[in-house]
């Protein structure tokens, strides 16, 4: 796979730290996230992981900007995340891949993967309407784009495919090139490898691998697959019951005893698969299910 020749907006020089500080998220009598901090380095692909119920879908949508924060803040640059609605978090290079596909499945790759340019479009409707020559130069221009991403995540062949025909593994892929087609300095994933099988999974652990190698920019994973972390993070941070307990690099997560409380209830040792991960292999979101004492 090759890096897209226009490579966003390229290193991580130009990429801010993300700071997460003190952030707690309360649903009436439940502390979903409670006083919860962490920083992502620039260009740092950062896990969050935890068991069921943890608070990694409230910490997901506290950094897209979809819930707002009882207390604390998140900072990306000079702008602050949680004081943004999710329209404007576009605007300064946030992207988001859901868990839920929430692709348009009669239309075809190219024009799903063309909506995430839409923001970045100058000429406007009209001028595209009447197929004035700026706005088709740069209709060209996005449609060049539109391919390369595609390339990028193996879906060159698979362009003017309806993406409801695709395999479940593809549509994920599709998803997060939508993501990729809005140029952003920091991706987020909520858990990108849910409901894939084995091989789908180590396919797509190394296509964020190579999107961060290209691309420079920063990814933070919300993840339930502990075996894929490892094997992908420069750094974990753990939530249990809303709390951070761990944060780390893989290594240090894996050695800590709350961490191992927290994913097997019972003292055990992690399973030595996810330590095989750690090393290059993947493995499957089931063998690392987070069950609880
Ligand atoms: N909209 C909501 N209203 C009320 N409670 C909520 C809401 N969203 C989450 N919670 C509660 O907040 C806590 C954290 O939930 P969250 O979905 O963030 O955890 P999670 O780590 O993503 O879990 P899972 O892995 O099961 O998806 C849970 O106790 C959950 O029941």
């Amino acid at each position: 796979m090759t890096a897209p020749a226009d490579a966003g907006r390229g290193t991580s020089t130009d990429v801010p730290p993300v700071e997460v500080e003190n952030v707690t998220v309360r649903f009436g009598a439940i502390t979903a996230l409670s006083d919860v901090s962490f920083t992502v380095a620039p260009g740092a692909i950062h896990a969050v992981i935890g068991p069921n119920g943890a608070g990694k879908s409230t910490m997901f949508n506290v950094l897209s900007g979809v819930y707002q924060a009882d207390e604390g803040q998140v900072r990306f640059g000079e702008h602050r995340l949680d004081q943004m609605r999710p329209f404007r978090i576009a605007g300064i290079g946030v992207a988001r891949a859901f868990q839920n596909i929430a692709l348009s499945a009669t239309q075809s790759v190219a024009e799903n993967l063309m909506l995430g340019r839409h923001h970045l479009t100058k000429a406007g409707f009209i001028a595209a309407g009447l197929r004035l020559p700026r706005a088709t130069r740069e209709g060209r221009r996005h449609g060049e784009r539109v391919a390369e991403i595609a390339e990028f995540l193996e879906l060159g062949d698979k362009l003017h495919t309806p993406v409801g025909v695709l395999s479940y593994g593809d549509q994920k892929r599709v998803e997060v090139a939508r993501a990729l087609c809005t140029e952003p300095r920091l991706l987020l994933l909520d858990e990108p490898v849910a409901g894939m099988n084995a091989e789908e999974t180590g396919r797509m652990a190394e296509s964020i691998r190579e999107i961060r190698t290209a691309l420079g920019i920063s990814i933070i994973l919300v993840e339930h697959d502990m075996g894929m972390v490892m094997s992908l993070a420069d750094r974990i941070t753990v939530l249990d019951f809303g709390r951070r307990i761990a944060d780390g690099t893989p290594a240090e997560v894996q050695a800590d005893p709350e961490v191992i409380r927290a994913y097997l209830g019972s003292g055990d040792e992690i399973d030595p698969s996810d330590a095989a991960a750690a090393h290059g292999a993947s493995s499957h979101p089931s063998d690392t299910s987070g069950t609880r004492s």
